[in-house]
């Protein structure tokens, strides 16, 4: 079956070269909560490309008029990191968002089911229909949490055509249940891989990104 959402994995140097070091099992947790830092700039830089909303306002160089394109500061842009790991995309992506809003949805997949159970949402009650949506989420495995991710921000409002996820290692199972939901959808991940394994787990993926990240 054909995919349906628009996936693109950035064959940038820098990408590549922190993907492997969060691959790595021998890197240690400040080493790959660095790595991690890094991708979530990078594919925030990928991602933000044609969906930042931009306006012309004209200037005065100290020689002549010119005109200029700026970030249009009238429509909301909103991070979403999907905690925990989310959250070790965040710095980067926020370093070139600055004045993004913020907020923080909380799954934890059931180690059985690979069923996710949300235990945090700090949604605002509802979403401007063009707000611009990024979603910090490193590892998309069975596809179950950020289905739930989007079904939460969907019923508040929220349009999936302004919705962008980065992701640092994405399964073909998420891709397919992400596409057949929500295919307007557009994903950045630093890797496509193979597929899962018994426990769910994204293989050859770079483990739990969660547990790597804060030392678990
Ligand atoms: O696509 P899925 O099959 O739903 O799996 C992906 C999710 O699994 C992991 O979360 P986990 O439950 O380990 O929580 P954590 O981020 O707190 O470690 C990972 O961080 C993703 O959020
Ligand atoms: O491989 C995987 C799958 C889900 N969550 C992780 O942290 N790693
Ligand atoms: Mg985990």
């Amino acid at each position: 079956m054909a995919l349906k959402l628009r996936v693109y994995v950035p064959n940038h140097p820098l990408v590549q070269h922190w993907l492997g070091v969060a691959r790595d099992e021998a890197t240690p947790s400040v080493l790959f909560r660095s790595a991690m830092t890094e991708l979530g700039r990078w594919l925030t830089y990928e991602a933000i490309r044609d969906w930042l909303p931009m306006m012309e306002n004209g200037v005065q160089t100290p020689l002549a008029p010119c005109p200029a394109n700026f970030i249009n500061p009238d429509v909301p842009v909103a991070v979403i990191p999907v905690l925990r790991a989310g959250l070790s995309l965040l710095d980067g992506a926020q370093t070139l968002l600055p004045l993004a809003s913020i907020y923080h949805i909380g799954l934890a997949r059931d180690e059985e089911t690979l069923e996710p159970t949300c235990y945090l949402n700090r949604f605002p009650d509802s979403f401007q229909p063009d707000t611009r949506i990024l979603i910090p989420e490193p590892m998309l495995a069975t596809g179950g949490t950020m289905l739930t991710v989007m079904e939460e921000l969907t019923k508040r409002g929220a349009s999936p055509e302004w919705v962008r996820i980065i992701s640092v290692v994405a399964a073909p199972n998420a891709l397919q249940r992400l596409g057949d939901r929500y295919p307007e959808v557009v994903i950045y991940s630093a890797a496509i891989d193979e597929g899962l394994n018994d426990q769910g787990f994204i293989v050859p993926g770079l483990g739990d990104a969660g547990d790597r990240t804060f030392g678990t």
